[in-house]
């Protein structure tokens, strides 16, 4: 997240070489908050839980301290199905473990379905930059969300696996035919909240791993650090523009 912040504070001729980002939420250890110019950038923690918590609390601070025209954007990393690892996917539809696009909770005992729509416009407009960088493949697709890193993502190789390889495939492949591309753990309840908050809202993330092709994370961490980096050079850059053409910078 600070990383971030740096990088944001030279993409935007913000930096100020005398200055250190401190962690605005430094009180708790559940999360951390960084911020240059009017780019918050927030940790999440891993999972629904984590994340709902989080944005909470940050639609709260946005309402208290007046912020208007607000976008949200997840960036993270996730499996692929059938894509080259390091692909872009920005989130077309999140759907849950079932292929359904539908995030439920329990409210006072009660199922409670919410919808995961996300901003059409939004991802369009994210494609559009990475056409323009041309720096890595990127694409719009559904991303899956599970409870779980797996046996929700059907991965074999955690403490129980009850199913077979074939029965991974035969998912991962059904997955893929509803228009799947990417899994990770989050999408489900940000574009849920996000749109009962009205406020517009994009999932990007790379992908680490085909999952058609194994389920362990194993190319090296400076592989990954790189990869880890795309989704926030192509948000990076959306920033950029859309402050520039709205003339905030
Ligand atoms: O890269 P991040 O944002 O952590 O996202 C993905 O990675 C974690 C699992 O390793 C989950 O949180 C999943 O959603
Ligand atoms: O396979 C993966 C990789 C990253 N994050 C996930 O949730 N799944």
């Amino acid at each position: 997240m600070k990383s971030f912040i740096e990088y944001m504070a030279v993409e935007l001729h913000l930096e100020d070489p005398k200055s250190d980002y401190p962690n605005i939420c430094a009180g708790t250890d559940r999360y951390a908050m960084y911020k240059v110019g009017p780019v918050l950038s927030v940790s999440h923690g891993m999972g629904m839980p984590s994340i709902s918590i989080m944005l909470h609390e940050l639609f709260k601070l946005l309402h208290h301290a007046n912020c208007t025209d607000v976008t949200i954007l997840r960036i993270g990393t996730s499996g692929g199905i059938g894509l080259e690892s390091g692909t872009v996917v920005i989130t077309k539809q999140s759907v849950d473990a079932t292929f359904m696009p539908k995030f439920e909770q329990v409210i006072l005992g009660k199922t409670v379905v919410r919808s995961t729509d996300l901003d059409t416009d939004l991802a369009e407009k994210l494609l559009q930059c990475s056409k323009e960088l041309k720096q890595f493949h990127t694409v719009i697709a559904d991303t899956m969300c599970t409870m779980d890193f797996y046996e929700g993502q059907a991965r074999l190789d955690g403490a129980f696996c009850s199913y077979t390889e074939k029965d991974k495939q035969d998912y991962l492949a059904k997955a893929y035919a509803s228009g799947v591309r990417n899994i990770e753990m989050e999408s489900l309840v940000f574009a849920a909240m996000c749109k009962l908050s009205g406020l517009k809202a994009a999932v990007v993330c790379v992908t680490l791993l085909d999952r058609q092709k194994g389920d362990q994370v194993s190319d090296s961490h400076e592989v990954l650090h790189n990869l880890e980096l795309r989704p926030q050079i192509l948000v990076g850059y959306f920033i950029k523009s859309q402050l520039g053409s709205s003339g905030k910078i």
